[in-house]
């Protein structure tokens, strides 16, 4: 054979091999669409809302101060095993800022042992995360790890995710700075994660064909948890560290190390390396989108008096705008999630059942302290918490009175004097990241169609 002729066959060979990929990859999108399941709503429906109107605006108002910094503790130990190691790759570590960079107001509310560890942390780090220097973590526990428990024992019956992290050792961290994406996490303790989320506290010992014989509240649980997932790996798909070898995938920014990695979305999602599974994640990711949407909803009429306080008066008057302004598209979407049909009653009692709902999820939310890659950590405890935020306002009660009073006052045109349940800083911030990250995801499966 000539030049010519091998010059030929490379390249049949290299177009049958896109062509390959090609297939592959429109099969697994083409699967996505229609009904969403346990909603009144489709896959279109909900793309069409979230990319057009929903992306932009929550885009915008995460990299608002109050939204951008949150709170979390590091150390507390792993209640369920002993730690089998941790990531030290420097994609996993979390760059966490010192006092100046914490917003004037938030900084107000620093216990004297904040400050301490605070000045103890590095200069705001803003070095790259693929910098080749990467201290080793230092994750010595302390017996305020303990105290934290103790606290988490006495919280609120109404909550589903534990004690928030505002005990001593934890450390205000922005979120900007330290974006959700690839880092390397995986193998054995990786799994051991999802493995104890799914089969020790999902209601779940059956095969996943059988969801649909599952009553309603169980599908729930198994489907919101199953979205959160496919969320954390889109988003790792989607911003994606390219090494040398791997570079040929890269299709859109040839010169970036950072991208969108179509084959690893791919590999994640196609029916063919799921067993026919992968579509249903992503429809579970639009579920959970939807139930957090309905939770944020719910919430608006006390989220409209919410001061959103950093102590920059500038920026906290933009803020409440701009939360005003995505309050009302939330509220402007006709297909709601419907939290009534859920622990309406059934063989179990509706109680006993939410009660056990409420205890699978709290542990779900500390095996969060189990997860040994920093980054993966702070987002998973981020959207845990927001997701356990979600599930209170939609399912505490407490916040179905607030919503029936605040519509008769409007029939009656008159003013009451509203005294709405409380929701901390750290949760209305969670909450709103948590669905924050979901729309991303919803916007990053269409930017992959498009690669396709
Ligand atoms: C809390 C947490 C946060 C993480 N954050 C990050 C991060 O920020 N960046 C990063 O790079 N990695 C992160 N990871 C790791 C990442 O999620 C994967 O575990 C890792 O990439 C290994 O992937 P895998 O292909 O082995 O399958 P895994 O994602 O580990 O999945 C294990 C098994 O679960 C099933 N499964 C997969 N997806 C779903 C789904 N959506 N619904 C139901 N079942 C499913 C499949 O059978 C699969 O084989 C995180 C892990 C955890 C537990």
């Amino acid at each position: 054979m000539g030049i010519n002729g091998t010059y030929h066959d490379t390249i049949k060979s290299i177009i049958s091999q896109h062509d390959r990929v090609h297939n592959e990859e429109s099969d697994c999108l083409c699967h996505l669409e229609g009904q969403i399941g346990d909603c009144a709503c489709s896959v279109d429906v909900v793309d069409q809302f979230n990319n057009v109107k929903l992306y932009p605006r929550l885009r915008s108002l995460l990299s608002k101060d109050y939204f951008r910094f949150y709170k979390v503790n590091f150390q507390r130990r792993c209640p369920f095993w002993e730690e089998d190691g941790r990531c030290s790759m420097k994609t996993c570590h979390v760059k966490m800022c010192h006092e100046g960079d914490v917003p004037p107001g938030l900084r107000e509310n620093l216990t004297v042992e904040d400050e301490v560890l605070i000045s103890k942390s590095h200069d705001c780090e803003k070095e790259s995360d693929t910098d080749t220097e990467l201290g080793h973590l230092n994750m010595t526990i302390s017996p305020d790890v303990y105290k934290g428990f103790e606290l988490w024992q006495a919280y609120d019956e109404d909550n589903f995710s534990v004690y928030p992290d505002e005990d001593g050792e934890a450390q205000y961290v922005d979120l900007l700075l330290n974006p959700e994406r690839f880092t390397g996490y995986k193998g054995k303790a990786a799994h051991r994660i999802w493995k104890a989320i799914y089969l020790e506290n999902c209601f779940w010992s059956q095969a996943p064909l059988e969801l649909n014989n599952l009553c309603l509240e169980k599908r729930v649980f198994y489907r919101v948890i199953s979205g959160l997932h496919a969320s954390i790996n889109i988003h790792l798909s989607a911003n994606y560290l390219f090494g040398k070898r791997s570079r040929v995938f890269l299709t859109q920014q040839p010169n970036d190390e950072w991208g969108r990695n179509a084959a690893e979305f791919h590999r994640r999602f196609s029916p063919t390396y799921t067993k026919g599974l992968g579509p249903q994640w992503l429809k579970n990711l639009y579920f959970l989108y939807l139930v957090e949407l309905r939770a944020v909803a719910k919430v608006a009429p006390y989220l409209k008096n919410e001061s959103f306080y950093t102590g920059n008066n500038e920026e906290d008057r933009e803020t409440k705008i701009a939360v005003s302004d995505m309050l009302k598209i939330v509220d402007s979407f006709k297909y709601h999630f419907n939290e009534s049909a859920l622990f309406d009653g059934g063989g179990q009692t509706a109680d006993d059942l939410k009660k056990e709902f409420r205890y699978r999820f709290r542990n779900v939310s500390r095996i969060m302290d189990c997860v040994g890659c920093q980054k993966c950590k702070l987002w998973g405890k981020l959207q845990v918490q927001g997701l356990g935020t979600a599930l209170k306002i939609l399912f505490s009660g407490k916040f179905d009175s607030m919503s029936t009073e605040i519509q008769k006052n409007r029939a009656n045109s008159t003013l009451i004097d509203l005294k709405p349940p409380q929701l901390a800083r750290s949760e209305i911030v969670s909450l709103f990241n948590a669905i924050g990250r979901l729309s991303n995801s919803i916007y990053e499966i269409e930017q992959l169609k498009r690669m396709i």
